[in-house]
């Protein structure tokens, strides 16, 4: 344990319950939490299998240490979780049907405890993690009683965090930025800025993160990687945790370190609930409660002290010198036959028995917990899921982005030099074809290369990098950091200047190297159109990112744009397009970007072409060529408008494919 992690357990202070608003004012008591050694060293455990737990540690308060709490986090009302047959399937495919994963299994969670649910590998613990948190809605069944009462999802999500397996985390950012950020976010610009960093330094404190706050997460270890996450989720101190394996990666110090942290969280009245693999018995034992699973049933619930006594009370008697962790996992493995698995889950009545509970005070009943926790009323504030408005959302994603897109100095560069390599090698290639009239048709060459220039380079870019954002989308949103309106709103307007500058730079090369009409007018419509082409593709990048993954996106993203470059009139002009094709004109956007080119260049009454290379020149007069590819060049603001509503289309129909898609995973 390094020297400050281990500073901030020795230290004293603890806090009385207090009121459970965000940022209601800490209230101090002075108390201690003992620290459970543990007993079990070396993986291994001597047991006493009459022993019953009563819900004191399990450990001889001989070897007590004091813990440090969170001095800037008030502690909280415990909060019980129910749960009662609860069923969750999934759709296995088309006319396959459903195959049910969590099969009426029961159980109780009391507040302010460290509890782990447990089994063996497909058992359903993420699955039923995924149920309690309220992440997973569709296809789920039985009821959910938080203090006794029907959980209300809304208001149940106000007072958990979800901590994901991976950690999801900006990798861009520092450790302090990171937890600046998630502040703003959670507590609003209204929150004195004094007791916000006292909070996130005294949150860094404890975490053992203070001496690395300025080492950006992506650096980070494994080990503090989580404990950034959860130094995140503590910012807006929410009463129930749920944590997905928390400890997988970790080597045996950093397990401890996270578990210990986890236990001093519990000891404050949180409810701290996670999934965990096989934890070894010195790790075992520092969990209040375990909920083992098979199959998705439920083999035992109680606590970790009373699963040894239990075992020996329905003659599967754990070993001695046997981790009764790893034991009850090798049982709901079947390693020690399959009849095993049932006769456990029948003597647990599938997570109805509550009769190795630790402290039986805990286990009260629904009745009495109503009466106890009286109904609040409403409040106006209770009706908004995140804890600021959209504004200050958008302004903190939008901060949190010029910070990323600064770091990202790779991409920008790289973004920055790919247009001025190809501005500069088609500018070379079609050097003079902008003014000669012999070579009008190598500049529609060129009007129809900068076309998917613009095109594919946003296109593929944003394919690329939309969905790795959204594992991170994900984990906020349903963390109520964002709205999702939010989110889309800052995704469209961070990339604006970027988009604009590269096309500037791209137009001015191409422009002038290739001897465009050197008049401002031509040059702003032709930078105009190259900018919303750029938009236009960016948005169905947008919409492709959206819905598929990296590899199915870049085969779709391309393969979408052919039917599009065959209706921009360039290979077979619009006139010659057979009838019962021509709608596909309307809808490509390629077609409008061709014919924003042609006016620009040589539309507005342009005056005739030099004709120096040839003796000949065939359009020499602009209007003969345009005649040619039957386009008029006059339709300069048609084509504007119609590239800018099919830019406002594709953006919608992108913000309703993620909405789809966030739904969808839930
Ligand atoms: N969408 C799905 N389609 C089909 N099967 C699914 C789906 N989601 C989960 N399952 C199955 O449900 C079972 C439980 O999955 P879950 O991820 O909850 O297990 P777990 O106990 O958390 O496993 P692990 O410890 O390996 O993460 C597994 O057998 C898994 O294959």
């Amino acid at each position: 344990m390094n020297e400050i992690m281990q500073e901030g357990l020795r230290a004293e202070l603890s806090l009385s319950n207090a009121p459970s608003a965000v940022d209601a004012p800490p209230v101090y008591k002075s108390t201690t939490v003992p620290f459970e050694k543990g007993n079990a060293q070396n993986g291994t455990v001597e047991h006493s299998p009459d022993a019953r737990d009563t819900g004191s540690p399990l450990i001889n308060s001989e070897d007590t240490m004091e813990l440090r709490a969170f001095s800037n986090l008030p502690s909280r009302e415990p909060v019980d979780i129910q749960f009662k047959d609860v069923t969750y399937s999934v759709n296995v495919g088309f006319r396959k049907g459903k195959k049910e994963i969590l099969h009426k299994v029961n159980g109780k969670f009391p507040g302010g405890q460290l509890i782990a649910i447990m089994g063996p590998s497909g058992a359903g613990k993420s699955t039923l993690l995924d149920v309690l948190s309220g992440y997973k809605k569709s296809n789920v069944n039985g009821a959910v009683y938080v203090n006794g009462r029907i959980r209300n999802l809304a208001s149940f999500r106000k007072m958990t965090c979800y901590i994901t397996q991976d950690d999801h985390l900006q990798v861009l950012l520092t450790v302090l930025e990171n937890m600046r950020i998630a502040a703003d976010f959670k507590l609003g610009p209204n929150y004195p800025v004094q007791e916000k960093d006292a909070r996130i330094e005294d949150i860094l404190t404890v975490l053992g993160l203070y001496e690395h706050q300025f080492t950006l997460a992506g650096r980070l270890s494994g080990g503090q990687k989580k404990r950034l996450s959860i130094a995140l989720e503590l910012i807006s101190n929410p009463t129930i945790m749920f944590l997905d394996e928390p400890t997988t990666g970790l080597d045996s110090f950093s397990c401890t370190q996270v578990v210990d942290l986890l236990k001093t969280l519990a000891s404050q009245g949180r409810t701290i609930i996670c999934t965990i693999h096989q934890p070894s018995a010195k790790l075992f034992a520092e969990f209040d409660q375990v909920y083992v699973l098979s199959l998705g049933e439920c083999l035992y619930q109680g606590s970790t002290g009373n699963l040894v006594p239990y075992l020996h009370s329905i003659d599967l008697p754990c070993p001695k010198y046997h981790n009764p962790a790893d034991y009850i996992i090798e049982l709901a493995c079947g390693e020690h036959g399959d009849d095993k698995i049932q006769h456990m889950v029948n003597g647990m009545g599938n997570g109805e028995c509550l009769d190795w509970f630790g402290d039986p005070s805990k286990v009260l009943k629904l009745e009495t917990l109503r009466m106890k926790y009286p109904i609040q009323r409403p409040t106006k504030e209770n009706t908004i899921l995140q804890a600021t408005n959209h504004w200050n959302q958008l302004k903190t994603l939008l901060r949190r982005g010029i910070i990323r897109g600064k770091r990202d100095t790779t991409l920008t560069h790289l973004r920055i030099g790919v247009n001025i390599i190809v501005a500069a090698m088609l500018g070379f290639l079609f050097i003079e074809g902008g003014n000669e009239g012999s070579r009008v048709l190598d500049n529609y060459n060129l009007m129809f290369a900068n076309l998917m220039h613009h095109s594919m380079t946003t296109m593929m870019l944003t394919v690329l990098t939309f969905p790795t954002e959204m594992a991170i989308l994900r984990k906020e949103h349903f963390n109520r950091y964002y709205s999702l309106k939010s989110y889309y709103a800052s995704v469209t307007l961070l990339d604006i200047p970027m988009v604009s500058f590269c096309c500037l730079i791209y137009t001015v090369i191409v422009y002038f190297l290739s001897y465009q009409p050197p008049e401002f007018f031509r040059f702003s419509m032709f930078f105009t159109i190259s900018l919303l082409v750029a938009f236009v593709a960016q948005s169905i990048g947008l919409m492709v990112g959206a819905w598929f993954n990296v590899v199915n996106g870049t085969f779709i993203a391309p393969v979408s744009s052919i039917p599009m470059m065959m209706f921009a009139g360039f290979g077979v002009t619009l006139r010659d397009l057979p009838p019962y094709l021509k709608w596909g004109s309307y809808i490509s956007y390629l077609r409008y970007g061709l014919e924003g080119y042609v006016g620009a260049i040589y539309g507005a009454n342009r005056e005739t072409l030099v004709c120096e290379a040839k003796p000949y020149c065939h359009f020499k007069y602009p209007k003969r060529f345009l005649q040619e590819i039957s386009m008029e060049g006059d339709q300069f603001w048609t084509d504007v408008y119609a590239l800018c509503i099919n830019m406002l289309l594709f953006r919608i129909f992108a913000y309703v494919l993620l909405k789809a898609k966030l739904r969808a995973v839930r």
